[in-house]
């Protein structure tokens, strides 16, 4: 069994505490500790089954970041979410004594500096991501950031906070799943208290469901889908799989080990296995079959390589590794998937 420091801090307990006694369950087989790379994150402790319920949530304990019942032209921004979320939670003081606990494990502004998503990164870092849609995201971001502290009395850098809060936090969730075409489906972008504390696995072993999703007292609970072994890290899929790594670097600040939402099988195809599609890979082909669109980088993906190897680090480090991920799903030279940085040249490969 792997060994993991466990999180005994005060505002663990507290949050466990908050949980247990408003009708929720943070896990008997379960724990708060360090896990890869000494991120904070949920391990198991006791063996758990298939289809076990790992822990729940009432959902009077979710925050809700957006009103479904409000008549928008556009869907909200994350920096609509980001807006409400301080004028909702922070500063009305019922809700902020109620939600202390919750509130007190997020990551202070300080500590967002070290760990960030691009939205922090320098004009320098930005261009050297050279990647047309991770750029606009960050500068449509910004924009939104700019109306927003004009029409509410934030601070762009509050409100850039807040944002990074509740695009790396939050859970949408479909409000009416039976008519999918329906102009009638709503969404609701919610944070959920403990649950939020399991980070992302590509080959998720935990998935998040609702029961009883049309009653006001319906419970988010987070299920085992196949059996966990003690020292095993439990952890979700973030955006029910379809996320790539550009979704996932921009809106949660880290760039994925793994493959990001490979198909579950193999499909056939004239009767021959074709490899899975990735969401990084469908990700590149569209943007290459995008009018205009021109290849960007400025390295080779070999480049890339030798200046993680050479010792690389922090944010420079995860800007080269997100090129070199993006530069395989794009048909670069193989072999660099899962960190094997194996660097075996395929026809067509170049800058
Ligand atoms: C919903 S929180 C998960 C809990 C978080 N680790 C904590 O300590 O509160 C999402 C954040 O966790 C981190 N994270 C989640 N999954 C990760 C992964 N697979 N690799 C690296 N960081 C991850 C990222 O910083 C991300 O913005």
């Amino acid at each position: 069994m792997a060994t993991h420091d466990f999180d005994s801090t005060d505002g663990i307990k507290f949050l466990k505490d908050f949980v247990n006694k408003n009708g929720g369950n943070t896990g008997e087989k379960c724990e708060v500790a360090r896990v890869n790379g000494g991120i904070r994150g949920i391990v198991c402790t006791h063996p758990l089954k298939k289809d076990e319920i790992i822990m729940s949530l009432p959902s009077s304990l979710a925050l809700s970041l957006w009103d479904p019942s409000t008549k928008s032209e556009t869907p909200p921004t994350a920096t609509d979410c980001a807006v409400n979320f301080k004028e909702w939670y922070l500063d009305d003081e019922n809700r902020l004594n109620t939600f202390a606990p919750y509130i007190g494990i997020l990551p202070t502004p300080s500590e967002v500096e070290l760990d960030v998503t691009p939205d922090y990164y320098s004009e320098n870092e930005i261009k050297m991501l050279e990647f047309p849609k991770i750029i606009e995201s960050i500068n449509q971001r910004n924009r939104d950031i700019e109306k927003s502290s004009t029409t509410t009395k934030l601070s762009p850098s509050d409100l850039k906070y807040y944002t990074y809060l509740v695009t790396s936090r939050s859970f949408n969730i479909r409000l009416s799943a039976d008519d999918k075409d329906s102009d009638n489906v709503k969404g609701v972008r919610i944070m959920l208290p403990f649950l939020d504390l399991l980070n992302h696995g590509g080959k998720s072993n935990a998935e998040l469901d609702i029961l009883n999703p049309e009653k006001d007292d319906s419970t988010f609970v987070i299920r085992a889908k196949r059996p966990i072994q003690p020292g095993k890290e439990i952890s979700l899929t973030y955006g029910s799989g379809g996320f790539s790594s550009v979704d996932l670097f921009s809106s949660y600040g880290f760039v994925p080990s793994g493959v990001e939402g490979r198909d579950e099988k193999n499909v056939k195809v004239g009767g021959r296995k074709r490899r899975p599609v990735t969401a990084d890979e469908r990700t590149m082909a569209k943007l290459e079959t995008e009018e205009g669109y021109v290849s960007p980088w400025s390295t080779t993906l070999e480049e890339d390589v030798e200046r993680i190897k050479e010792g690389a680090e922090g944010r420079e480090r995860k800007i080269l590794e997100f090129r070199a991920k993006m530069k395989v799903a794009g048909g670069w030279p193989v072999g660099v998937m899962d960190g094997k940085m194996d660097l075996k040249k395929k026809e067509g490969g170049g800058k």
